[in-house]
């Protein structure tokens, strides 16, 4: 098992935040706008200084690893992800295989299928739809075959059936020993997919544990300001307003 374990103060942004995530696990970051789930997640990735505190994988500080290195370990999905040159999709996928310096080729066939995106493989970039493009950065990380998932709102462009099918993936993945650390909005889906949610408010930790405790009633009421209610069975809850 690997562990990654961070105790963060990035100014104005996180405020004294600790997480430790484990392989094996989906574990969903949620919040309102601003909470500071994108900020935890780059200093997870290791992609942004922290002034106080420290992001360690198995017990090294990530700014002791080589750059390689943690590319190989931890792939990073931004939100709303720049495309700089007009590839072709396979192309844009196969990028994800510079941190091992190979072509990769069966890694990359495999992420071009698990998000659905053998129909488009030779298609250039600027032609795809939003959620298309998304799939396609988010081919990218997986073909990397990282041991460490780090993804911010990898969801949010898709339709319910790719939803569903890459949360299966991503379930699947974790239960093959990659750690999963996702970004969500979406409270349903954090309640009946991940195996633990982190709750931020104002860079603050606000909950922390299974998502039954985590995402709560009454956490919902004091993070979000929403009176909510979940109704349905543990795996199948939807969240009704009021
Ligand atoms: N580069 C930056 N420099 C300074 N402050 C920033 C920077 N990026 C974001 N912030 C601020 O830090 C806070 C946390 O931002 P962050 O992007 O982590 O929030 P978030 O929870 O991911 O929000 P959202 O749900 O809107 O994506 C916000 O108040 C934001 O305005």
């Amino acid at each position: 098992m690997s562990l990654i374990a961070a105790e963060l103060t990035v100014e104005g942004r996180l405020e004294e935040v600790t997480a430790a995530m484990q392989t094996g696990q989906v574990t969903a970051i949620c919040g309102p706008n601003g909470a500071g789930k994108s900020t935890l997640l780059q200093c997870l990735a290791g992609l942004l200084p922290t002034e106080g505190g420290l992001v360690a994988l198995d017990h090294r500080p990530l700014d002791q690893m080589r750059s390689c290195e943690r590319a190989q370990t931890i792939g990073y999905l931004p939100q709303n992800g720049e495309i700089a040159w007009d590839l072709t999709v396979r192309n844009l996928v196969s990028l994800g295989r510079l941190p091992h310096r190979d072509r990769g080729e069966a890694e990359v066939a495999e992420a071009l299928s698990a998000l659905d995106l053998d129909p488009f493989a030779e298609r250039p970039v600027s032609q795809l739809s939003g959620g298309e493009r998304a799939r396609a950065l988010l081919a990218r990380v997986l073909a990397g075959t990282p041991r460490w998932i780090l993804a911010d709102e990898p969801l949010a462009a898709l339709d319910i059936a790719h939803q569903l099918a890459l949360i299966g993936h991503f379930r699947r993945t974790a239960r093959d020993g990659v750690g999963v650390v996702l970004v969500l909005h979406d409270l349903a889906l954090a309640m009946n997919y991940a195996d633990r949610v982190i709750v931020l408010d104002r860079g603050v930790k606000a909950a922390d544990g299974d998502p039954q405790m985590a995402l709560s009633e009454d956490v919902i009421a004091r993070v979000w300001g929403v009176p909510a209610r979940w109704l349905g069975e543990p795996g199948a809850r939807a969240l009704i307003p009021g």
